[in-house]
């Protein structure tokens, strides 16, 4: 999984990185510079007019420069403004500055008329990581204006203003794209600053895992490449018992739909038997929407030990006898998967949680896991609160939301980099709650099971949204889930 480093530690890693490989702080940026173009090519309007670059006086000003020189040689009309004296700018920046083809025109932006052409985009080149205190003056006043105009408006590495690992404290860049080289900075990751960031696109440039890995961050980017690696493998010679056995609880009168989209994720993820236990006096009054469905009728007496995997909590409602909640995490040893109902009515007895097997994973969305644990200030509280959760209980946190962030009971945490907007859509966090409870059924570690459901349930979503946009509800989300498994290679 790729690491993510803090601002300050992309200092160090660049050097070292750069010793170790034998290759020049110039060649990085130049590289750094490639993916960009690369990036921008392949997905803008190849018909813009102009492009305006701001470049400001570090690093980030120095691929704004480089990005110039490499977008004017594929035929771009640029229009280049640096901030600061040249000699005052960074080396690499000076560097880049002397190989500028005449082409491309060089204004200094106190002389710059402040017009935009239509059918422009703007490239934000005036800070990246090495930000370190609240913009102010003449690059406040750019940044300002930038932000008015109507032209696509696209960030290279981190939208200026933004701190790389803190939430954003003054006037910010917001962009349409970022373009973040070799790993998302923090920051990129917060709900709060979406606005910002627009669409968020990962470069590669070249600095391995195993470098990175190095800075023992504990904080990692969850990608497709991760994913097969920690899936189990199945022969030609298994049987439907070697896909497990899942039970899901939950489903009060009015609600049983939320049970019945976990059954139906759970089965479309592979399980080989599932059954719903709704919580109705006569659990056979409600009908599965599919027929592969089956139905069991809990009675807080019988053997729960022969599923494999059990979900609890999707439209369990609050009524439900806490003895019975109780019931059932006396009668299951092995983790279980919590969500909705399951996680409110903790959050109500809160002495439940100890009763909970290890290892076990529950799933709130923010609302959900503020009522466990209090209200967080920002994301990097929440973040702080998820870790001393599932440190403190020995439990598997997923907190849901556009990056949502996996907790293990050691610490380490994983935002994971599928999903889209269109999945806010009611019951698509029940189609997770099936997912994780069904590779948990399949002899998945509760960690792999955990990740491994994220993953899936976002690219799930990314592809059924491809065809449904807007439109989309979490039942499509469940049909996209076997085309998950074919993109990603896994047989
Ligand atoms: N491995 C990587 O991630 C690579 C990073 N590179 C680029 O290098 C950037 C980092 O470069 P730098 O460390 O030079 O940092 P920046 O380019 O973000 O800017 C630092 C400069 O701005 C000044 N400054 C900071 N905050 C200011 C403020 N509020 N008002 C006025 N001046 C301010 C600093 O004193 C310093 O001179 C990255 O964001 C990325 O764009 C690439 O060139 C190569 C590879
Ligand atoms: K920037």
């Amino acid at each position: 999984m790729l690491p993510i480093i803090s601002g300050e530690q992309v200092k160090h890693l660049d050097q070292q990185y750069i010793s170790a490989e034998g290759i020049s702080s110039l060649d990085l940026m130049e590289r750094a510079a490639n993916a960009f173009v690369a990036w921008f090519t392949t997905t803008i309007n190849p018909n813009i007019k102009q492009v305006y670059i701001f470049a400001g006086p570090g690093n980030n000003g120095g691929d704004g420069v480089a990005i110039a020189r490499l977008l004017q040689e594929r035929y771009y009309n640029v229009h280049l403004f640096y901030l600061q004296e040249v000699a005052d700018c960074s080396a690499d920046f000076k560097a880049n500055y002397s190989r500028l083809p005449d082409k491309v025109l060089v204004t200094k932006f106190n002389e710059w008329n402040g017009i935009i052409a239509e059918h422009s985009v703007i490239i934000d080149g005036v800070f990246g990581v090495g930000i370190n205190r609240p913009i102010e003056g003449v690059f406040q006043r750019l940044i300002q204006i930038l932000n008015k105009a109507t032209a696509l408006k696209i960030a290279i590495d981190i939208p200026s203003g933004l701190p790389a690992d803190q939430i954003a404290f003054g006037t910010v860049f917001r962009a349409d794209h970022t373009v973040s080289f070799q790993f998302p900075k923090l920051s990129l990751l917060f709900p709060e600053h979406a606005s910002f960031i627009g669409e968020l696109h990962i470069m590669d440039i070249g600095i391995s895992e195993e470098t990175m890995d190095a800075f023992q961050v504990g904080r990692f980017y969850l990608r497709a490449k991760d994913i097969p690696s920690l899936h189990r493998s199945f022969h030609r010679f298994s049987h439907k018992g070697d896909y497990g056995k899942v039970l899901i609880i939950g489903g009060a009168k009015g609600k049983t739909g939320a049970i019945n989209l976990s059954a139906h994720a759970a089965l479309r993820t592979d399980s080989g038997l599932v059954h719903l236990a709704p919580y109705l006096e006569d659990p056979y009054l409600i009908q599965p929407i599919i027929s592969e469905l089956m139905l069991f009728q809990d009675d807080s007496k019988q053997n729960l030990n022969n599923f494999d995997a059990i979900a609890i909590g999707p439209g369990w409602g609050m009524g439900v006898d806490i003895a019975y909640y109780q019931s059932i995490l006396a009668r299951f040893q092995k983790p279980i998967v919590i969500d909705a109902d399951g996680l409110n009515l903790l959050a109500a007895n809160p002495d439940l949680i100890h009763k909970i097997p290890k290892n076990s994973v529950l799933t709130p969305h923010l609302k959900e896991f503020e009522r466990l644990v209090g209200k967080s200030k920002d994301h990097l509280e929440r973040m702080e609160k998820a870790k001393n959760f599932a440190i403190a209980n020995g439990l598997i946190l997923v907190l849901k939301g556009a990056h949502t962030l996996v907790t293990l009971p050691d610490g380490r945490q994983i935002f994971n980099s599928s999903g889209n907007q269109y999945m806010a859509t009611a019951g698509s966090g029940d189609v997770l709650t099936g997912m994780i409870a069904s590779f948990l059924g399949q002899g998945y570690s509760p960690e792999h099971a955990a990740l491994c459901g994220v993953y899936h349930h976002g690219l799930a979503g990314e592809l059924a949204s491809k065809s449904k946009w807007r439109g989309m509800i979490a039942s499509d989300i469940i049909e996209a889930i076997p085309r998950t498994f074919l993109e990603l290679g896994i047989k």
